[in-house]
């Protein structure tokens, strides 16, 4: 990868603390632009975590202390001035569970924009029909967009949370477990999904399943115990370990 061209975010000797509990090491890693990155390891190794200061998620959490910068397009995220607002339109994120609003699937896409202070109907028409074809679930919803998002399947559910997060035109995308609660379908079409975003948005994926990173992801991080322990092409890293520990892991030795 050319570097400084293609690098969107860079983790620089990136730590964090819990209290005295230290769940990031030192950790360095360049995120290319237009790409997908798994993040990969055994439960606890500080996957979610890692993704979560990406858009600052762990200022939320109590005695929480980082070390290091995190850098988006050359620019700390990480100090004082930053406004966290503007951070998070900027780095969406889509968790585990699908979470939409209780409003209607219209509502749920154009919430941020709304809280952006959006009134142009016009406007909002069109970035929730950009939003929805973007997310695969248009011509699925296209006729019921007044319904309750809550009675759209799980695995809608989460597409239409996918167009909540870039109905906002994000850069970054963070996906932390997206498909664990989805039937292997529903994972396939979100999979299939992941791939097409990654034209527009720079994607960043916590997975416990292997198979998905090697199956969606141009890069992918091995962390264990807070430390990044390999990072590479994801077909390198999965046919070719370089450090014993991921062999151990994606050989399925531990975690
Ligand atoms: N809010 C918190 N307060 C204290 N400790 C935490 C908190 N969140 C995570 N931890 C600890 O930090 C470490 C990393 O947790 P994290 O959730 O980032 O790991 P993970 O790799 O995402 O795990 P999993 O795959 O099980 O979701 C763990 O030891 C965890 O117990």
């Amino acid at each position: 990868m050319q570097e400084d061209q293609q690098t969107l975010l860079s983790l620089d000797d990136l730590s964090l603390w819990y209290g005295a509990h230290q769940a990031l090491r030192n950790i360095n890693l360049k995120i290319a632009r237009n790409r997908i990155t798994a993040l990969i390891g055994p439960s606890g190794c500080g996957k979610s975590t890692l993704l979560r200061c990406l858009n600052r998620m762990n200022d939320l959490t109590d005695g929480c202390r980082v070390e290091g910068d995190i850098r988006l397009e050359h620019k700390s995220i990480l100090s004082a001035d930053v406004n966290l607002v503007g951070l998070r339109r900027r780095v969406g994120m889509v968790f585990q569970r699908p979470n939409p609003f209780p409003k209607s699937i219209y509502e749920n896409v154009v919430y941020g924009l709304r809280l952006q202070g959006v009134r142009d109907r016009r406007v909002l028409d069109e970035a929730m029909e950009r939003a929805l074809r973007a997310a695969a679930l248009w011509t699925e919803v296209r006729g019921m967009l007044r319904k309750n998002a809550l009675t759209l399947s799980q695995g809608q559910q989460q597409r239409l949370v996918i167009a909540r997060a870039i109905a906002v035109e994000p850069e970054v995308l963070l996906l932390d477990e997206p498909t664990s609660a989805l039937d292997p379908i529903s994972t396939l079409v979100i999979e299939e999904l992941m791939t097409t975003l990654k034209q527009h948005f720079t994607l960043i994926l916590v997975t416990h399943n292997m198979q998905q990173a090697a199956r969606v992801s141009d890069f992918t991080a091995f962390m264990h115990q807070g430390q990044l322990v390999e990072f590479g092409v994801t077909d390198d890293l999965f046919t070719s370990p370089r450090q014993k520990r991921t062999e151990d892991y994606i050989t399925g030795r531990f975690g």
